[in-house]
């Protein structure tokens, strides 16, 4: 069969998406988004996406890991999925839209940068001898690195060691290694390793996020920048006595890349 496909990246972390408002797409066909998101046999992405459409809220994002498995909430791929839906005239500027963590509001500025509102964060545990462990819709253990160690660090070894180690295995997290600036203000550094992708990828949404959170214990203050591989991104949140966040916002830019159609 022929399938039209876009092509978003959001800071280099890159998504296959679908028009799927019909409905048509087979969500179980591992085989099938595996292959897309395949860099040589396939398009190539560290996800697939489908716009779906929903009773209640503008869109539904449906989001797979390039493993081929429905994933969890995916804030990079968040962000590309409400510039597609623009492109397709879905949505104008604003919207409230439905993905696998529930609700979240978003809006598009001219320039095309994407602000989304990510879920309230209850809080944050100490993981011994790992790091600092948040569900910013995913799963994130944050290590916090000596400085100027983390261009040199060999992220694919030691966050796979952390994702399949006795805590995570099961279950599975991502990993994002992070250096704080050497001037307060300037971009905090993170690289990720990504669960379901079981590589590094250029950036990761939800791992900035888990970041940005977790360096507010270490001095980070709203608004927090972060510098990826892929490009920089801002988090914004509200952060409580008891531990929570909220108000948490997820910006940057969405850029479609390519359209095409693919045989599979
Ligand atoms: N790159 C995504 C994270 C997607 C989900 C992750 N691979 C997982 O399985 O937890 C992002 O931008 O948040």
């Amino acid at each position: 069969m022929t399938l039209p496909f876009f092509k978003y990246q959001g800071t280099g972390n890159d998504f296959v998406m679908m028009d799927d408002r019909a409905h048509q797409f087979d969500e179980h066909n591992h085989t099938l988004v595996r292959h897309l998101c395949d860099r040589r046999r396939g398009i190539g992405a560290d996800g697939l996406i489908l716009l779906r459409q929903h009773p209640e809220y503008d869109f539904e994002m449906v989001y797979f890991n390039a493993d081929g498995y429905l994933g969890s909430m995916c804030g990079n791929g968040g962000r590309c999925t409400v510039a597609f839906a623009r492109q397709l005239g879905v949505i104008k500027t604003e919207t409230t839209f439905l993905a696998a963590d529930g609700p979240h509001k978003a809006r598009i500025d001219a320039d095309g940068t994407v602000h989304l509102r990510m879920q309230d964060v209850l809080g944050q545990q100490e993981v011994e001898n790992c790091g600092v462990f948040l569900d910013t819709g995913s799963p994130h253990l944050v290590r916090f690195q000596p400085a100027s160690t983390l261009a040199e660090l060999n992220v694919v070894a030691e966050g796979r060691a952390i994702r399949y180690n006795d805590r995570f295995r099961e279950k599975g997290t991502n990993v994002n290694f992070v250096e704080a600036p050497a001037i307060p203000g300037q971009p905090w550094q993170v690289r990720t390793y990504e669960r379901g992708v079981e590589d590094e990828t250029l950036s990761c949404g939800t791992g900035v996020t888990a970041v940005a959170l977790a360096a507010s214990r270490r001095g980070a203050a709203s608004p927090v920048h972060l510098r990826t591989p892929g490009g920089d991104l801002r988090v914004t949140f509200e952060g409580h006595p008891d531990g929570t966040f909220t108000n948490v916002y997820l910006s940057g830019p969405a850029t479609r890349v390519f359209e095409g159609k693919v045989e599979a």
